[in-house]
């Protein structure tokens, strides 16, 4: 079971989606409002004989269109900050817009000046309830109201004057099913979105486990090949060194032939703690390049800071034995560093071999020590 804090997360990250997408889906229905009452009421002939209704509802429909632009623009910058006023204002908005047409279906449907106008709006209310279910689903309980805004008052006009009855119970019924199939929607978009992130999270791990020594939970060789074509590209771009130095731990065969390979495993991953130590403030990163041998990238940096941060790590390695319940070991490293100017040097290839010739000059000459080679352009080799 995930702890709670990882649940609240994931439903605040679904409500956030959710409204994003709301207020996506809605737009289409926002423009409909604006023109689909000018259309029924200018084709019909309406506006010439109740001019006044009609200016009217097409100044609601316009006003509240607008406001909701301006909600949906605004929806980037201030739904973090101001969620409520967001939320309460989009809820007003909708319920005006879906409540100004249900009382227009109300009208065509009870009013007899307005019957002419009944089977063009009776159309674009079935259109709108319908769309509304599919498009703005990502909020329910909205949607339910939106729904209810726009058809109930139908309904309540069958209730007060008895009239209308079979339009109303089909409206109801309608209604009803409309609430049914959004509900079922509902539930299929919260389903997506779960198991969208269920993948999502995978891949992120998957990505993780793709670069990580399984052992040592170091950094590992492929994504060692990965960041140093990065490092060499970005300082090239800035004229800056890159220093790589590699380190192997001194006469490693010895600790698995004593203690055995599953203490000489904890040796390795006692290694990438004390390591791991030091890269954290240096802006350095450590891989596991093979077996017993580890790769230190320090881009952007001084040779001098390359050679210190691995005179460091041997002195470091040195002080610090692993502990274990009746041995203590102590290791020791060797190093080589290398510090090149990619813009001026050829290949990362060379940089790494070149550090490898360090690392063998430090074990010939007597290991637990370090040599550094610097190159400003390859013309040296
Ligand atoms: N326990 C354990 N041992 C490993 C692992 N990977 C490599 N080794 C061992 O590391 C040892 C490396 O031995 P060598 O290459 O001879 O190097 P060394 O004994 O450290 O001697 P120098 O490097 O010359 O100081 C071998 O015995 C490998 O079996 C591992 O994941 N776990």
């Amino acid at each position: 079971m995930k702890p709670a804090t990882d649940t609240n997360e994931l439903e605040l990250d679904f409500q956030r989606r959710a409204d994003f997408d709301f207020i996506k889906r809605a737009l289409p229905g926002v423009y409909l409002y604006l023109f689909a009452w000018p259309v029924i009421f200018l084709s019909t002939g309406f506006s010439q004989k109740h001019p006044d209704e009609s200016i009217l509802f097409g100044a609601l429909f316009t006003v509240v269109c607008l406001l909701r632009l301006v909600h949906g623009k605004a929806t980037a910058k201030h739904y973090e900050q101001h969620y409520h006023v967001w939320n309460i204002s989009l809820t007003t908005l909708c319920l005006t817009h879906a409540g100004t047409w249900g009382a227009l279906f109300y009208l065509v449907n009870f009013v007899p000046h307005y019957a002419e106008l009944s089977i063009l709006v009776n159309l674009v209310t079935a259109g709108i309830a319908s769309a509304s279910v599919q498009s703005l689903i990502t909020k329910f309980k909205l949607t339910c109201w939106y729904i209810s805004f726009l058809l109930l008052p139908l309904c309540t006009g069958t209730l007060l004057t008895g009239e209308q009855f079979q339009l109303c119970f089909i409206v109801f019924m309608f209604w009803l099913y409309l609430l049914l199939v959004g509900r079922r929607y509902r539930r299929e978009y919260e389903r997506a979105f779960r198991i969208e992130k269920t993948l999502s999270e995978k891949q992120i791990e998957l990505h993780r486990l793709n670069r990580t020594d399984p052992l040592t939970q170091a950094h590992n060789r492929r994504y060692f090949n990965e960041q140093i074509d990065f490092y060499w590209q970005h300082c090239a771009e800035q004229r800056t060194h890159l220093n790589l130095v590699m380190l192997d731990i001194d006469h490693f065969k010895r600790i698995n032939d004593e203690f055995g390979h599953p203490t000489g495993d904890q040796c390795l991953k006692h290694f990438v703690s004390v390591i791991s130590n030091l890269t954290a403030g240096n802006s350095a990163e450590l891989f596991r390049y093979g077996g017993e041998e580890f790769a230190v990238l320090l881009p952007n940096a001084d040779p001098e800071k390359a050679t210190f941060f691995a005179e460091l790590a041997r002195d470091t390695l040195e002080k610090s034995p692993l502990i274990l319940k009746q041995d203590s070991i102590n290791m020791t490293l060797s190093a080589g560093v290398c510090s090149v100017i990619p813009e001026a040097f050829k290949s990362q290839e060379l940089l790494v071999e070149l550090a490898d010739q360090a690392l063998y000059s430090a074990k010939s000459a007597g290991r637990n020590c370090v040599q550094a080679k610097q190159y400003v352009t390859d013309k040296l080799n």
